[in-house]
């Protein structure tokens, strides 16, 4: 290393989704693809599924993200691999404890703020010690194989957009779900052109108008993560799909904890989590 240059960050998770994220009101950082993937490594850096830069809109360099109205606070979000994506989950509930933790907004108990991503302005209310966030209207596309290593047989899976792409594979139990290994990513045949983030899933009850359903995933950009926002979001919807509808809250448990994903009267699917900061630091290397 030459020259120490030094930055702040914090490190955040929402349900062992974990990420790394800074503060650049005014555009002063760019993030690059080779910055990226320093600060996400486990061993040579902080280590992270995903970077996120907190940016103004107007000030990010990025046409979909400065779309919004000036002073929105925008969520730059970047894959481990260095790749960017339409929308996290996980990470705009996190994103917003991040803004609070650094008053850099203010929120009280049952008020939202509005957050641009690359997939359009999302609602994020903070709910006691939860986030629950308005990730709009989902599609469900057409089905797609899946290969995978542990499963005996290619699976039909189910396209499902929430904004980023995802394919949803249902699994007849929890044994076979233990079974997977996800350390390299499914085959998909077609191969959607921008590549997708594949759901495992084995429901599970509905009782009460409430669905639960068991989830692991492999990210587009990341690998096997502990849970994946949008892909609960996505793996919910495709179960109540299978379902006939058959409930509107869906309770989803995964490797990293519990999510909860209910749909609205305007066909939004809300996601409601925890957003934890676990540490703060400056760092010494070029990358920050
Ligand atoms: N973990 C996120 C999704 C992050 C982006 C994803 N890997 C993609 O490339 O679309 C979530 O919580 O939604």
């Amino acid at each position: 290393m030459t020259a120490v240059a030094s930055g702040v960050f914090s490190k955040g998770h929402g349900t062992g989704n974990d990420f790394v994220l800074i503060a650049d009101p005014d555009g002063a950082q760019p993030l690059t693809a080779e910055r990226v993937r320093a600060l996400a490594d486990r061993r040579f850096g902080i280590g992270g599924d995903g970077v996120i830069r907190a940016v103004r809109a107007g000030a990010t360099g990025d046409a979909a993200l400065d779309a919004a109205p000036p002073g929105t606070w925008a969520m730059d979000y970047w894959n481990a691999d260095g790749t960017v994506s339409e929308m996290c989950g996980n990470g705009v509930r996190v994103f917003v404890r991040f803004l609070l933790e650094s008053q850099l907004a203010e929120l009280a108990d049952g008020e939202g703020i509005d957050i641009v991503t690359r997939a359009g302005i999302k609602r994020v209310e903070r709910r006691g010690p939860l986030f629950a966030a308005d990730l709009g209207a989902f599609q469900l596309g057409g089905d797609r194989l899946v290969a995978a290593d542990g499963l005996d047989v290619d699976r039909p899976g189910l396209d499902v957009s929430t904004g980023n792409p995802h394919v949803v594979v249902a699994l007849a139990s929890d044994a076979e779900l233990e079974a997977l290994e996800l350390h390299a990513a499914p085959a998909l045949d077609p191969a959607p052109a921008s590549g997708a983030n594949v759901e495992f899933v084995v429901p599970g009850t509905i009782a009460d108008g409430v669905g639960s359903i068991r989830m692991r995933v492999h990210e587009r950009g990341s690998g096997e993560t502990l849970s994946c926002g949008t892909g609960a979001v996505a793996a919910a919807m495709a179960t109540r799909h299978w379902s006939g509808d058959a409930a509107d809250r869906w309770i989803v448990d995964v490797p990293g904890g519990r999510l909860e994903v209910e749909v609205d009267e305007r066909g939004h699917a809300w996601l409601t989590g925890p957003a934890e900061l676990v540490f703060r630091g400056e760092g010494l290397t070029p990358v920050l």
